[in-house]
């Protein structure tokens, strides 16, 4: 990390513990923004990686530079993923803890990608045997086959995951990986039979149908078309650009025999795929009260497909079973509980699947260490995901306070307490036994009576109401009731406040699947779900538990596991909503840091000390830089950095030496040494030099230096380049008007000169390479404004550092409702678009200034408004010039054909900003060599064909005047007038 300290202006700071201002979040997002900028896409908070999305593909991932990360430490190299997985991997083996990886951040945000890197790594860099090779292989396959069946294509990301999953990876005691595990939480089941308007099924629906063989279709009963399907077409979206499904399927396909599937389980599973696109087809009709399904071919394929008996399916999708006083009785179903009932169906035949192949996956591997939290925007899942974060985030605080805390305590430095804000409350919340929303949901979802969405909320609105993380649309103040909806509560997370829509709350958590339906599942012949609906479920007579508490359950365990393992955080931004690479947005990043915490984490980091390394690390790279501890100090280490620190001055306050390691307090303290470092590199080279030219035939070489290059002076010349070369590299220019160049030895005169171009080349390349489209239009109408106005214009000097405003005399976009509005000659229209107009001054004949106009310039041409009633178009196309004086005023004349008698006359206007006015009017009208810039008068027409002229004189103060002769006389600050 030290290597690139001196880059730091630039490229921003590897570590946000080295930002002087570290509690300030406009700091640390500019920071974030200089790196991203540079496409340096990770940075570390201490050891967390925070890594921005940068939405293309990078050259960082290569094999080389996982080389470069192989067993390094932390902050040798730049900040990246590898140092991460690598970091882990080598705790794992050397202190023999148990590791994880915890990838967080939003949808889109990049954590998929992450793990996938993270494997790479593994597989790439672990030792491995053959029969460990197998294991690889089925690790990295086992992605694309998670993601055809968990991912979908949402608003936010293409390929996102909609589940929770940890994954496990064992590794053997030669570091080999031999196994691994997963664990998935929550899929969005809800996906299977509805998605929102842009959006997708999950993916390996589409595959099939895109990329199966025609016969294979044709088993499966299945059309190439996804409209055909219910189930596809509620998104409206069957094609994205970025997606190939036909590929991916194949993909897929190879991938399920690699881990280990053979051809019946494939065909099994593909017909349970199918048989959910059939299910979403079978529609009810019939009277009210009483559904039966229209058409028997949906069933047809269903029985095959399944393996169950058509007429028991089709009276299970028609009926309930009950029991009354003993005896089970058959009741019919109303057109909405049918369909309830199938969509219930196929997400319990989905979902299920889902956590079987999984377990499939499990069996034929075993592996890593890492947890990818989905976010969902629905609202039950968003409540269960947004507690598993509050969760993490509690996991997260502690963990890293515990080990700064450890860290201090074993180094023998006194712990300084941190505040901090400590989001048990909240968890409890949510969470607590008889008293937590969850409680609550369960008891309204297992209590008889009609209990519904709104008494669950009028349940919480009595339990926990004076909570003051809980807030209803009954309890809130006015402020709040008017963002709130009466069937919403807010929870006022960590991370900000929450609104969640209690519409389906009940069902989601009930997640109930009739019986009859379940017993006819039970009966299928299918090999998978004989395995996923087990026949003691039916004479298990308990409730089975709620999503809400079986979710609760799993994120305990998830974070036994997580405590009992030394963790590491990567947390993953999403620098733009539209996938854009090169987009910085910083809304949505504020939005993030604060989500996910960092600048708490930040604190919690640089409480004490921005900086801290072992004894040995120090002493090694500074020693240079006190006579004492150079070339070697060989006493303890702990006296040597003493001796060091006294001599470059550090002030008590500024640092502490534990038992190991030296602590700094503060990043300039570090930051000054690391400048006076580089400084010292510099003299060390040329003294060694020096030293070394002088002991070999230096004098002879002076002597000889103008002669061809020999023996006797090649030392000498050597020297003589090797010393300018060192003086360039220290004085090189800044930047392109930096025109500075070190005078060179005679001998490099043409070397120099090559050089210097070269140089300035790269710097006009690098310039121009960042440089972006704002800026470079900004430049362009520069480089016309000095075409027309240079040495031409008083003001013109004056106006080359003020920025042209897009904003001001925008030449484009003014909106249709603005010209339409000034078509009715609205006042109030005027106010609202005078971002596009400026604000001139007519001079009327006789020298009194006018009623103040505005100004609008469209595209194709200039609208003159005076209070909005007089409107004046003057199409650009037809102007016929325009002129305007020599000297500092701000009057110009647009000459208007004298034929358009619609016109009355030239306009004279005036403008504060005149040479960005003219600039642009002459872009737009492309008049750029038609300026008449004249120096003492300007002739313009009144109407009617008669003639005005303006008389320009010099003189100190802005006068207009009506001169004897008739004419308009403006005395005009001269240039030697304007200091
Ligand atoms: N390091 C990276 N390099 C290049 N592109 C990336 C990188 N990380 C993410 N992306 C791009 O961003 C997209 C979204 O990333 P990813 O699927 O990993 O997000 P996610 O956080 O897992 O989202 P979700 O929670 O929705 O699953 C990827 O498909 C890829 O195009």
């Amino acid at each position: 990390m030290e290597s690139a300290l001196t880059a730091r202006d630039r490229v921003g700071v590897q570590d946000f513990v080295l930002l002087e201002n570290y509690t300030s979040e406009a700091a640390f997002i500019e920071n974030l923004r200089k790196r991203f900028k540079e496409n340096l896409i990770y940075t570390y908070i201490g050891s967390v990686l925070v890594s921005v999305n940068p939405y293309r593909e990078l050259e960082i991932y290569t094999k080389n530079h996982m080389e470069r990360y192989r067993g390094v430490n932390f902050y040798e190299v730049s900040p990246h993923i590898y140092a991460v997985a690598d970091n882990s991997y080598r705790s794992m083996r050397t202190e023999r803890k148990d590791q994880c990886i915890l990838i967080s951040g939003e949808s889109g945000a990049g954590k998929t990608e992450a793990s996938k890197k993270i494997l790479q790594y593994y597989a790439v860099t672990c030792p491995a045997s053959e029969q460990v090779q197998t294991v690889k292989d089925r690790l990295l396959q086992s992605n694309p086959v998670l993601e055809a069946f968990g991912n979908a294509k949402t608003l936010r990301n293409d390929n996102s995951s909609r589940f929770g999953k940890y994954m496990d990876i064992q590794f053997d005691f030669k570091g080999a990986p031999v196994g691994g595990h997963i664990i998935n939480y929550l899929l969005e089941k809800s996906r299977v039979v509805h998605q929102n308007h842009g959006e997708r099924n999950f993916h390996i629906f589409y595959q099939l149908i895109e990329g199966g063989e025609e016969d294979l279709l044709r088993r499966l009963g299945l059309e190439r078309n996804p409209q055909q399907y219910q189930y596809l077409v509620k998104g409206n979206c069957p094609k994205v650009s970025s997606i190939n499904d036909r590929s991916d399927w194949k993909v897929v396909r190879k991938a399920l025999t690699v881990i280990g599937f053979n051809e019946d389980e494939v065909e099994e599973l593909l017909n349970i795929i199918a048989s959910v696109l059939h299910l979403g087809n079978v529609q009810y009709g019939g009277e009210e009260g009483n559904a039966s399904i229209t058409s028997d071919t949906q069933i047809k394929y269903l029985a095959r497909l399944l393996g169950v008996n058509g007429a028991v399916l089709t009276e299970a999708l028609t009926h309930k079973k009950i029991i009354a006083k003993g005896e089970e009785l058959m009741s019919p179903l109303n057109l909405e509980q049918a369909s309830s009932a199938r969509d219930a169906l196929s997400k319990a035949v989905y979902g299920r699947t889902f956590t079987w192949l999984v377990n499939k996956i499990n069996a034929s591997l075993t592996y890593t260490l890492h947890l990818l939290v989905i976010e969902v925007n629905r609202s039950f899942e968003q409540f269960c995901i947004n507690y598993c974060n509050e969760k993490l985030q509690q996991l997260f605080i502690e963990l890293t306070l515990k080990s700064e805390q450890e860290e201090y305590e074993s180094e023998g430095i006194t712990w300084e307490p941190v505040q901090y804000f400590n989001n048990k409350i909240i968890c409890d919340l949510v969470e607590e036994k008889f008293k937590g929303i969850i409680s609550i949901l369960d008891e309204e979802c297992l209590r008889p009576g009609d209990a519904s969405d709104f008494t669950f909320l009028e349940k919480l609105e009595d339990t926990v109401g004076g909570h003051p993380h809980f807030v209803t649309h009954k309890l809130a103040d006015g402020k709040t009731r008017k963002v709130m909806g009466r069937d919403e509560f807010r929870l006022l997370h960590y991370a900000g406040e929450v609104n969640y829509n209690v519409n389906g709350f009940l069902d989601k958590n009930n997640d109930l699947l009739f019986r009859n339906l379940k017993e006819v599942m039970c009966m299928s012949e299918n090999k998978i779900l004989t395995q996923c609906f087990d026949r003691e479920e039916l004479s298990d007579k308990k409730r089975p538990e709620t999503a809400a508490t079986q979710f609760k359950a799993s994120l305990a365990k998830l974070m036994e596991i997580l405590m009992s393992k030394e963790p590491s955080y990567i947390r993953c931004i999403k620098p733009n909503d539209s996938k854009q690479s090169g987009r910085f947005d910083e809304v949505l990043i504020r939005h993030q840091v604060k989500y996910l915490g960092l600048m708490e984490n930040l604190r919690v980091r640089r409480a004490g000390f921005a900086y801290r390394r072992r004894y040995e690390v120090f002493l090694q790279r500074y020693k240079s830089l006190c006579p004492d501890t150079w070339p070697n100090w060989q006493g303890k280490l702990a006296d040597g950095v003493a001796i060091l620190v006294k001599h470059l001055g550090y002030k008590p306050e500024e640092y502490k030496l534990g038992r190991s390691k030296i602590f700094i307090r503060f990043p300039k303290t570090l930051f000054a040494t690391e400048d006076a470092l580089e400084t010292r590199k510099h003299s060390l080279g040329e003294s060694s030099w020096h030293s070394k030219a002088c002991k070999i035939m230096f004098i002879k070489g002076f002597i000889y230096r103008h002669k061809e290059r020999c023996p006797e002076n090649e030392y000498f010349l050597d020297y003589v380049r090797y010393s300018f070369l060192m003086k360039l590299h220290r004085n090189l220019p800044k930047n392109v008007l930096d025109k500075s160049w070190p005078t060179p030895p005679a001998a490099l005169v043409e070397a120099s000169e090559h050089l210097r171009k070269l140089c300035m080349q790269n710097m006009v390349w690098n310039y121009c390479k960042k440089i972006s489209p704002e800026w470079k239009h900004q430049l362009e109408q520069k480089m016309i404004a000095s075409e027309i106005f240079k040495d031409k214009k008083d003001n013109y000097p004056q106006s080359v550092s003020k920025l042209f405003v897009s904003t001001r005399l925008n030449g484009e976009d003014i909106n249709p409702k603005v010209l339409q509005a000034l078509e009715n000659n609205s006042l109030t229209i005027i106010s609202f678009c005078s971002q596009y107009a400026v604000p001139v001054t007519k001079y009327d004949r006789k020298g009194y200034k006018a009623r103040p106009r505005q100004l609008l310039l469209t595209s194709s041409s200039a609208i003159i408004i005076e209070e909005a009633k007089l409107k004046q178009r003057i199409d650009y196309g037809a102007l016929k010039g325009i002129s305007v004086s020599s000297l500092s005023d701000g009057l110009f004349v647009l000459h208007v054909p004298s034929d358009d008698n619609k016109q009355k006359g030239d306009v004279v206007l005036q403008s504060d900003h005149v040479i960005e006015t003219l600039t642009k009017i002459a872009i737009c009208a492309d008049k750029i060599n038609t300026i008449n810039i004249n120096q003492g008068s300007i002739k313009f027409t009144v109407g009617q064909g008669k003639e005005g002229i303006i008389d320009f004189t010099p003189g100190s103060e802005l006068l207009v005047a009506k001169a004897k002769n008739g004419h308009l006389s403006k005395h005009s600050p001269s240039s030697n007038s304007i200091s």
